[in-house]
């Protein structure tokens, strides 16, 4: 939610670099049954599906934690037990929102510039906060765990615990299925995100989500069975947890950079125009965000969640802003290296020497693109004579020189920019073809739940597609532009040195 959210120090987990090597992976997501009644005593959880039958990937069973965020179930629990623990009065309340279902909406006149919500340390959920099962902590502590599974693990606990835990009525008010990419099968990334690399994204996470669970039940949970019983810790709880923090942590940049869930503060809904971020504030002792323009009573109340593509909103967020909005916004172009080139090789190995490869993504924007991708077009179409510069350009696309020297091929600009027009509209005709089949939509989308699951995503699909196009769209015709220019002054330059001739002929 905060600026830096996104930024995550476990080493499992995946880092959101905006360069992006592109991964086939064989892939299933499996659900294996959970019979209820092997649950400990104490220790409570619920899966709605599969307790006789296994349950095929095209289901997605329910945990029973948390609650239906179309609803305010719990809202009210949750704002008195937050006031009871130390929440001073607050200038907002929890309502039925339009955009983000639920939300903080304004309980009287907030003034730009006015700090808000000053939730206290106390009520903050990070890596050092109590377990109400100390032993299991302390497991978790002595293996050193880093602080997004060891997060993910305390939800699970603390959740399993109900009542006997202090987090109870915050935990009850979660959703009890986030909106992130991954609660979509395969079959669904793979139907309707076809077009996008976020569908690389998503399926890249979901393995490292499913991957650090087996790390820890092979390491952690199997050892001590005990405080961590398969029925409560197993994957299906883990991409639970892993859903709430991917749309809820934030980072507190004056706290030492410490990942936290704050209660109350996490309710605020995402706007792309909203440059307002949490924080702790150390004059005040608690989590703040500064409002940057007034309020009307009854008005919905917004922070960013940081400068984030559509993709990145929906891969962790579970949804699409409106189209045209995010200025923040950016698709991923995928490059390759040609097959047939006589220097495939030195040229590979000069990408995989700079930690590139073949195919790589690069983020475009609706203002442009960066040099990395012009530096990765250049290598692509340079000729064997110039491979002394493969190991320059290379470099130059990996992002990781200090100096940022302008590079400069005039000889293979414009075989250059033609190779990333081509890219462009390769791409572009995906997403048509998507959006073509995908048929024309008219939903009016307010509650995921009122529509078909289908409906929903396909939706949410037709919006990142719509948005990630035009985008290309935007380069293909910058891109056209320059080509045209570059092919017209190669014209001038021709006719002018046939004049010359001519008139040298004609002495
Ligand atoms: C930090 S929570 C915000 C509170 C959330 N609405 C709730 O009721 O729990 C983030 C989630 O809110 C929803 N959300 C936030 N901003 C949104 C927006 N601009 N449009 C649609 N949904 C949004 C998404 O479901 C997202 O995963």
């Amino acid at each position: 939610m905060a600026k830096a959210s996104s930024v995550l120090q476990s080493t499992v987990l995946p880092s959101f670099s905006p360069l992006h090597k592109l991964r086939s992976q064989n892939f299933t997501l499996s659900f294996p049954p959970l019979p209820v009644s092997r649950c400990r005593p104490g220790i409570h959880c619920s899966i709605s599906a599969g307790e006789t039958t296994r349950r095929s990937v095209e289901e997605v069973p329910d945990i029973s934690w948390g609650c239906e965020i179309d609803s305010l179930e719990n809202a009210t629990s949750l704002q008195n037990w937050l006031s009871d623990s130390g929440l001073p009065p607050q200038k907002m309340a929890i309502d039925k929102v339009d955009i983000g279902e639920r939300g903080l909406v304004a309980s009287q006149n907030l003034r730009k510039g006015e700090k808000l919500l000053f939730v206290p340390p106390s009520l903050v959920i990070s890596a050092d906060s109590e377990w109400t099962n100390p032993e299991a902590g302390e497991v978790m502590k002595r293996f050193d765990v880093p602080d997004w599974p060891l997060l993910a693990t305390y939800l699970i606990s603390e959740a399993s615990l109900l009542k006997n835990s202090r987090w109870f009525n915050y935990i009850s008010a979660l959703p009890r299925q986030p909106y992130s990419l991954l609660y979509w099968t395969r079959t669904e990334l793979d139907m309707y995100l076809e077009a996008s690399q976020i569908r690389e994204r998503a399926i890249e996470r979901i393995t490292n989500v499913v991957g650090t669970y087996e790390d820890l039940r092979s390491r952690i949970f199997s050892k001590h069975p005990h405080l961590f019983p398969k029925e409560v810790f197993n994957d299906e709880t883990f991409k639970w947890s892993f859903g709430i923090l991917f749309s809820r942590l934030v980072r507190l940049p004056s706290m030492d950079g410490r990942f936290a869930l704050v209660p109350w503060a996490d309710m605020l809904n995402h706007n792309c125009e909203v440059e307002t971020y949490l924080d702790y504030d150390k004059s005040s002792k608690g989590v703040v965000f500064t409002a940057d323009r007034p309020y009307q009573p009854g008005e919905q109340v917004f922070i960013s969640y940081g400068n984030k593509s559509n993709g990145e909103l929906l891969l962790s967020y579970g949804f699409v802003p409106r189209e045209g909005t995010n200025p923040s916004d950016s698709v991923e172009l995928a490059m390759s290296l040609r097959k047939n080139d006589k220097c495939y090789k030195e040229k590979l190995d000069a990408l995989k020497k700079h930690g590139l490869s073949t195919p790589q993504c690069f983020p475009v924007r609706i203002t442009g693109w960066p040099t990395e991708l012009m530096a990765y077009a250049y290598l692509v179409v340079s000729p064997p004579d110039m491979r002394n510069s493969f190991e320059e350009m290379a470099k130059a696309a990996s992002n990781k020189t200090s100096t940022k020297k302008d590079l400069n091929y005039p000889e293979i600009e414009e075989e250059a920019l033609q190779f990333i027009l081509d890219s462009c509209e390769t791409s572009i005709s995906k997403y048509s073809r998507f959006l073509k089949e995908s048929g024309s939509m008219d939903l009016d989308i307010t509650s995921p739940k009122q529509l078909n699951r289908k409906a929903f995503l396909k939706q949410l699909a037709v919006d990142l597609s719509t948005s990630e196009r035009r985008i290309l769209y935007r380069a293909q015709y910058i891109l056209r532009r320059r080509l045209r220019d570059i092919r017209s002054g190669e014209l001038k330059a021709l006719r002018l040195f046939s004049g010359l001739r001519n008139f040298f002929n004609f002495k």
